[in-house]
């Protein structure tokens, strides 16, 4: 029995869009999560990224436990509580972050060991240990199985012994979280770009079942091209009837190309890590607020769009404030790339439920094309 009912409303081509209702509200699919790193959307208050239209944010394991403590966050009423974010939130396992960010790690069979990347302490997260953290301590709605990143590139050989172990895992996961009502587990496929383990992964994933599937082992350097060869095949080896997530995708023109190939969920830094470094995005491409040409441009930044906050504030103001290093520049600048990656999201639902998705595409691909 699926946690939660995941209802598809419409479908264009292999594009769907739907309702994931979850416990603490429904998330509109296809679906961007700000990334929620360690209890916060950098830069911006819980009330500004509802203003956005997120219906769920992403935490991270790793960062967490590591700071304040995954044991603090659960004294503390757990990370709804403790952010003052009422809606869905989705942990990742700790996998990925492990392997990419912390000293030293080693991965055994039984559980991952490292150093944490700020005071050097040493850390183990077993499966268990990663269910125990998102479930139980930090109490997501949606958790994440740990799995084993492969950087690329990779050989056949290699990226074939980390997929079987994260399927070993994805089981040790499941046992460990057992039945819950009110909370969702989802595996995740790996196999990087081998299409005979991405598929051996997915059958792997599906005997076990879950409450949703993620596309793991990309946005990892692979490029466009290489990812969108991958989304070719992947996505539809995945349960149709479950939600299907591409982890850590990405720019715009990556969200629509992989949501016209069946993904439902996404979540990047992109749009906050950008826009703290003066970039924002628009219907016409990134365009960077340090930029002399802004200095006394007197346009708002997306004049069409109502609901970015900083539909207000003028270029040339913005690019003050960069230049300054204001950080209320840094602040302006994460809502509106968040209020442009929701208002994105908004209009793929559109455009797939009324059968318009790929004249959306060909326009956007051109528009974005034009910076
Ligand atoms: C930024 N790119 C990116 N690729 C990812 C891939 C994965 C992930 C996070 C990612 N972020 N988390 C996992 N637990 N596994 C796969």
């Amino acid at each position: 029995m699926a946690a939660f009912p995941f209802k598809i409303d419409a479908t264009d081509g292999r594009a769907r869009t739907g309702i994931l209702a979850t416990p603490r509200g429904d998330i509109r699919t296809p679906a961007f999560m700000p990334v929620g790193t360690v209890g916060t959307v950098k830069a911006m208050t819980v009330d500004q990224v509802k203003s956005t239209s997120a219906d769920i944010i992403l935490g991270n394991t790793y960062h967490l436990m590591l700071r304040p403590t995954a044991e603090r966050v659960a004294r503390l009423g757990g990370l709804h509580k403790f952010m003052r974010w009422d809606k869905p939130i989705l942990t990742d396992s700790g996998g990925f972050q492990v392997m990419s960010l912390s000293k030293i790690c080693k991965v055994k069979e039984e559980a991952v060991t490292f150093q944490s990347h700020l005071d050097g302490s040493r850390h183990v997260l077993s499966p268990e240990r990663s269910m125990e953290i998102q479930a139980d301590l930090l109490g997501s709605d949606i958790v994440m199985q740990l799995d084993e990143l492969v950087s690329l590139p990779t050989t056949e050989d290699k990226a074939a012994d980390a997929m079987r172990r994260s399927a070993r895992w994805a089981q040790r996961c499941k046992d460990a979280f057992g039945t819950r009502d009110a909370q969702a587990l989802f595996g995740i496929q790996q196999g990087g770009t081998f299409a005979s383990l991405r598929q051996e992964s997915a059958d792997r994933l599906r005997e076990i079942g879950f409450d949703g599937y993620a596309i793991g082992g990309l946005a990892v350097g692979e490029g466009h091209e290489g990812m969108v060869e991958v989304l070719d095949y992947a996505p539809e080896m995945l349960p149709a009837e479950r939600p299907r997530y591409l982890m850590g995708v990405g720019k715009p023109i990556d969200i629509v190309e992989a949501v016209a190939r069946g993904v439902d969920m996404f979540d990047c830094v992109l749009p906050t890590r950008s826009g703290r470094h003066g970039q924002a995005w628009t219907w016409d491409g990134p365009i960077n607020l340090k930029n002399a040409r802004f200095a006394e441009d007197e346009n708002p930044l997306d004049s069409n769009s109502s609901v970015s906050p900083s539909c207000d504030y003028s270029k040339a103001y913005l690019h003050h404030l960069v230049r300054a290093d204001e950080i209320l520049g840094q602040v302006l600048l994460s809502w509106h790339n968040i209020a442009f990656f929701q208002d994105l999201m908004s209009q793929l639902r559109a455009a797939i439920a009324e059968g318009r998705l790929e004249a959306f595409r060909r326009t956007f691909a051109d528009r974005q094309r034009r910076m």
